[in-house]
């Protein structure tokens, strides 16, 4: 039988979620041999920078998509969240497995909630999308940048320099964090980025084995959801410079072929002032997440994308 290459990150969240992918697939396909390469990207290297900064999106997958297209891996896991919008030709997502919980979560010092925190507390995050959901909801808190992955970001909080951090309740619950997370944010308040909590396993389009076996950990109300949330992303061409969220869910009950998609995009101002939302529900994910886009870019949003973008 076959020995399966996997491409992966080589950060503890990114080697959990691979290592759980495998058993999965595992049990799916008992012959099956899985074997994982570690690969390093331009995102794990630069640590001192706001991703924004440098290009953003793609930075922790284009290496590994080499890998994929030069022959060297079969295929590749990783966290939808980090997938740019558009793949590269030759390459498509050939499983989508079960999302879990999409929300941002609060960790505070003190074991504060979002309401509670003292006036002008610093909360650590580098994402535009967190910051200006916060700054919305709270405009006296303090934003300031975090690095690192899960375990640097909380010890930098208790080492002093930060009241409360955001992270998503993804990254926490697989890795099996055994901390207290002081509370879930509703999608309300932080409408989580397209594609949280959901995983993206990546293939080459003309590998009809691997296809074959990644289809079998294809989850299909996840992938509606993600693919109406990305087709979203798609359409305002936004990379993680411009805050953006987008959180699809399915309506499992109003029939299996094709159940209903309500999808909230959400389009900000990086301050917080201005937070364009729109909802709506359709059974079509491509058409769904376009519909939503231009909603919000003809109800005046899209003078903000251009203002942001100018900035950067
Ligand atoms: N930005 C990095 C990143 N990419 C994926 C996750 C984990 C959550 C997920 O899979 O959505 C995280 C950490 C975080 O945002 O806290």
């Amino acid at each position: 039988m076959k020995t399966w290459k996997v491409g992966t990150r080589r950060s503890m969240l990114a080697l959990t979620q691979t290592g759980w992918v495998i058993e999965q697939l595992q049990q799916l396909a008992p012959e099956a041999r899985f074997e994982t390469s570690e690969i390093v990207t331009k995102g794990d290297k630069i640590l001192d920078v706001t991703l924004a900064k440098v290009g953003g999106k793609g930075l922790f997958v284009k290496e590994i998509e080499q890998s994929l297209l030069d022959q060297q891996t079969d295929f590749a896991v990783h966290s939808m969240k980090d997938m740019p919008a558009e793949l590269p030709e030759g390459l498509m997502i050939g499983a989508v497995p079960r999302r879990v919980d999409p929300r941002d979560v609060l960790l505070s010092k003190e074991g504060k909630g979002l309401d509670e925190l003292p006036e002008n507390a610093v909360v650590g995050t580098s994402s535009l999308r967190r910051a200006a959901q916060l700054l919305n909801y709270r405009p006296d808190l303090k934003i300031e940048s975090i690095r690192g992955n899960i375990d640097t970001r909380i010890r930098k909080m208790n080492e002093g320099n930060y009241d409360a951090i955001i992270l998503a309740a993804a990254g926490l619950e697989r890795v099996k964090w055994n901390g207290t997370i002081t509370q879930f944010l509703p999608v309300e308040i932080s409408v989580p980025a397209v594609g949280q909590g959901a995983l993206a396993i990546e293939c080459r389009t003309d590998d009809a084995e691997t296809r074959a076996l990644l289809a079998k950990l294809d989850h299909l109300p996840t992938r509606l959801a993600v693919t109406a949330e990305r087709a979203f992303l798609n359409r305002l061409q936004g990379g993680c410079q411009v805050p953006i969220g987008g959180y699809a869910t399915i309506d499992e009950a109003s029939g299996e072929q094709a159940p209903r998609i309500t999808l909230t995009g959400l389009i900000a101002d990086p301050d917080g002032t201005q937070i364009f939302t729109h909802t709506e529900t359709g059974v079509d994910p491509e058409a769904l997440g376009r519909k939503v886009a231009e909603h919000l870019l003809a109800g005046g949003a899209g003078e903000v994308l251009a203002k942001v973008l100018e900035e950067n």
